[in-house]
Formats: structure tokens, sequence, C-alpha cells
């Protein structure tokens, strides 16, 4: 028996879409794992009642069938589906970080992206790498097809996470086909700030690169009172505010000392359109642990 830990994420960070990620300190998927003749799931946890346990359905199923490693696998969510927080690429870096180990397959944790991946091509109907790059390698991710660049980066966050129900599936078809060349080249300037931000450990940096005028605004009309939500923790000294992956989280970079208040102020944002909302005080952290 094994467990693992893998870490939520958020993807795109505003100027990196299908690109960028890090992962979160908190929350985490604790996922445990025994050699079986066959793939069982069970699901417990932060929406479990919205997560199948049949393994064509699950992400933790396409990982297992990829490694060709039946296991017994439990699974207590820490992470809620639909959260934009990397719900269903948690799960799946955990299996194969976990598989891999199990099963003695002696992949690297580069190599298990594209493996854990095919888990949210399942769900999101797209095997985009940019959640379970960090939730396998820890720290600010680069995923591209060439492969996965990693840095150990120290950035305070806030993810608010309200009461909506945002699935990626849906929030992909709302993304603009095109974009101009000058908002091509915002992007750029954006992109290339956020990655020095991140080497620098650098919350302005990293905030102004979140900036994003394409696909960020499309998303934006899928999350009522995001606008507020945003204004609220700019003006609480957030350095940075964007849609965590596909939504419906909302995500700010700021220095450690503003968090709290960032956090309360986007909690009572939401509160004001009359929407529930849960807030994490995190920073980026580490990849899936092995225990
Ligand atoms: N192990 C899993 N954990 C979470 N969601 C899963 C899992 N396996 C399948 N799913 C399905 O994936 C969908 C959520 O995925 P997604 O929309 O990508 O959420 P998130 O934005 O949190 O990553 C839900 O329909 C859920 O039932
Ligand atoms: N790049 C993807 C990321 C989806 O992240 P999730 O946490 O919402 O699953 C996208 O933006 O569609």
């Amino acid at each position: 028996m094994l467990t693992v830990r893998a870490p939520a994420t958020s993807a795109n960070l505003g100027s990196g879409f299908d690109v960028f990620g890090v992962a979160l300190e908190r929350p985490a998927d604790v996922v445990r794992l025994e050699k079986a003749d066959r793939v069982t799931i069970d699901v417990t946890g932060a929406g479990s009642q919205y997560i199948p346990e049949d393994p064509d359905k699950n992400t933790v199923g396409a990982v297992a069938d990829a490694l060709d490693a039946p296991a017994r696998i439990q699974i207590d969510k820490g992470v809620r589906p639909a959260s934009g927080l990397g719900s269903s690429a948690a799960s799946a870096a955990a299996a194969a970080v976990g598989l891999n180990e199990l099963y003695d397959r002696g992949y690297t944790r580069e190599e298990l992206v594209p493996i854990a991946a095919k888990g949210e091509a399942v769900v999101s109907g797209d095997a985009h790498d940019d959640n379970v790059a960090p939730s396998i390698m820890g720290g600010f991710t680069i995923a591209t097809d060439k492969g996965v660049t990693q840095v150990d980066a120290d950035i305070p966050l806030v993810a608010c996470l309200p009461d909506i129900v945002v699935s990626t599936r849906d929030a992909r078809n709302v993304v603009p086909e095109t974009a101009r060349v000058d908002q091509m080249v915002e992007t750029v300037g954006n992109a290339a700030a956020l990655t020095t931000g991140m080497h620098r450990d650098d919350p302005e940096l990293v905030g102004q690169g979140m900036h994003d005028t394409v696909v960020t605004p499309a998303r934006a009309k899928l999350i009522d009172g995001y606008e507020q939500v945003r204004e609220a923790a700019l003006s609480a000294g957030a350095t940075g505010v964007t849609i965590s992956g596909a939504g419906p989280t909302v995500i700010a970079a700021c220095a450690e000392e503003d968090r709290r208040k960032i956090a309360s102020t986007m909690l009572d944002a939401f509160g004001e359109r009359g929407v529930d909302a849960r807030v994490y005080q995190t920073r980026i952290g580490g990849g899936a642990e092995v225990f």
C-alpha cells in the first residue's frame, strides 16, 4: 500500500493559457494505492458525490491503463471538482506518481506528465499538461509540446472558490478562436514578466504578468461577481488577479503581509453578490509526495 499527496494547482495564470501552472501548498488530494487484478476506485471527500468511480470515467482509470498498472485506488478529495484548481489533475498526478513507484516502471517525474494528462483528456476532451505538470513536479511549470520547464518559485497566493460550478469543458468552449496582433504582443510581454517574476520570487512582477485580454474576459462572464472580486482584491493590495484554470476560482498574487486582508476582501465581494465562497490562503508549493 502506498499513499500519495498531490497538490491542487492553478493553470494559465492569465498570460500563460494552456502553458503555465503552479502547485499550491494547499489544498491537495490524498490517494492510496495497492496492487490488484483490476482497477477499482473509491472516492471520498470534497465533491465526491459528483465524481464517477467507473475507471473509464475517472482520471485515475486512464492513468492506470496507460501504465498497465491495475490497482485498488482510494481517493480522498481535498480539491472540489470543477473548481479551476486542477481537481481532476491532482488525482491523475497522484495515480501516475504512485503507480509508477508501486509497479517500479522507472519513469522520471517529467515523463509522467503526459501519462497523467491522459486522465485530463477523459474529462475535458483535451490532454492539456498545465495542471498535471505542477502537481507532479511542484513549483512553477511551463508545459509545451517540447516538455516541461520547472522553477521552484515562492509566491504568496489567495485562491477564492465560489459556490459556482464551471466545467473545464464548458469554459474551453468560450475561448476565442483568434487574437489580434496587439493582444499577442501584450501577452508575450506579460508572460515574460511573469516568468522573470517567478525566477526572482517577485510578487509585483508575477502579478503584472497575470494580466490577459484574450481568454480571461470571455471566461469571466461565466463567474458571477468576477469583476467585483478582482477589483476588491486589487484594492486590498493584490499585485495581480485572474481566473484560476478554467474557473470559477479567482486567484490573486500578493505580498505575504497583504494575504489575510485580500482573502477576507474577496470573500466579502462574492458575499455582496449573494455568492457563497471559500478561500485558501496559500503559496506556490512542492509536487506530489509519496508516503
Ligand atoms: N479523480 C477525479 N477527481 C475530480 N474530478 C474527476 C475525477 N475523475 C473524473 N472527474 C470529473 O472531472 C470533472 C472535473 O474536472 P475539471 O472540470 O477539470 O475540474 P477542475 O477544474 O477542478 O480540474 C468532473 O466532471 C468530475 O466528475
Ligand atoms: N488550461 C486549462 C486549464 C484547466 O484547469 P482546471 O483547473 O480548470 O481544470 C484551461 O484553461 O482550460
